[in-house]
């Protein structure tokens, strides 16, 4: 994995403008996270285009479903040889246990606890009864006892869940540099706070990828590492 912890997600309906754009920063980042609008969008093709970049690739799909097919999709997608691949965490041990047998070797697989956008009372909402810090400790918990490379959290969790599993591989969205516009994030810190606090990975996405100026962002996100 390259030092530098940032992966730029490049969530844009363009595959052009995901290309040009992670081009221009390519030398302030560690990698290119690819989520759900990307992959519907150009599939297999756009992740080998991106690939021409010759940095680590994220696969953010989130995956949800009965074991067997989570299994099938890692397998449909080993060809793409991700560095990462997500896999939801609420889906169960026997799902993780699956979704990381049917993975590449080369393929860390993170299991999301619960997403940044969601607070306690939208937990509560879903049947949840406890907070959202709880909930991400005990899928945290559970995803590493399914044997998952780590999980994905926000930085609000991240030292308590890096205390209690010192070398798993830890995602931390939800970042935001000036703890300014959080759009739909709810649980947000700054990049730095997340990787003093354990983060191997932080991804950032509209940060960059909507400033005015993103190659100047990225380069200021970089300096405070
Ligand atoms: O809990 C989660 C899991 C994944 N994400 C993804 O990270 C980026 C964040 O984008 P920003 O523009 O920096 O908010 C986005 O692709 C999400 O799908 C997350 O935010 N939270």
């Amino acid at each position: 994995m390259n030092h530098n912890p940032v992966f730029l997600a490049l969530d844009m309906p363009r595959l052009d403008t995901a290309e040009a754009l992670a081009r221009k920063v390519a030398g302030h980042i560690g990698g290119i996270k690819l989520g759900l609008e990307f992959f519907c969008a150009h599939g297999h093709h756009g992740v080998h285009e991106l690939h021409k970049l010759h940095l680590p690739i994220f696969l953010d799909l989130k995956l949800h479903d009965i074991p067997n097919t989570v299994a099938a999709a890692m397998q449909a997608i080993h060809v793409l040889e991700p560095a990462i691949v997500t896999v939801h965490a609420s889906g169960g041990r026997a799902m993780m246990e699956d979704a990381k047998a049917a993975a590449g070797e080369n393929t860390k697989v993170v299991g999301v606890t619960v997403l940044t956008s969601l607070d306690d009372d939208d937990l509560s909402s879903t049947g949840v009864p406890c907070s959202s810090h709880e909930q991400a400790l005990r899928l945290a918990d559970l995803a590493h006892s399914a044997g998952l490379d780590g999980i994905v959290c926000s930085g609000h969790e991240i030292g308590a869940v890096h205390s209690q599993w010192k070398d798993g591989f830890f995602v931390v969205p939800g970042l935001r540099p000036d703890n300014g516009k959080n759009g739909d994030q709810k649980r947000t810190v700054t990049p730095r706070q997340a990787r003093d606090a354990g983060a191997s990975v932080l991804v950032i996405g509209r940060p960059i990828s909507r400033a005015e100026d993103p190659l100047a962002a990225a380069r200021a996100i970089e300096a405070t590492l």
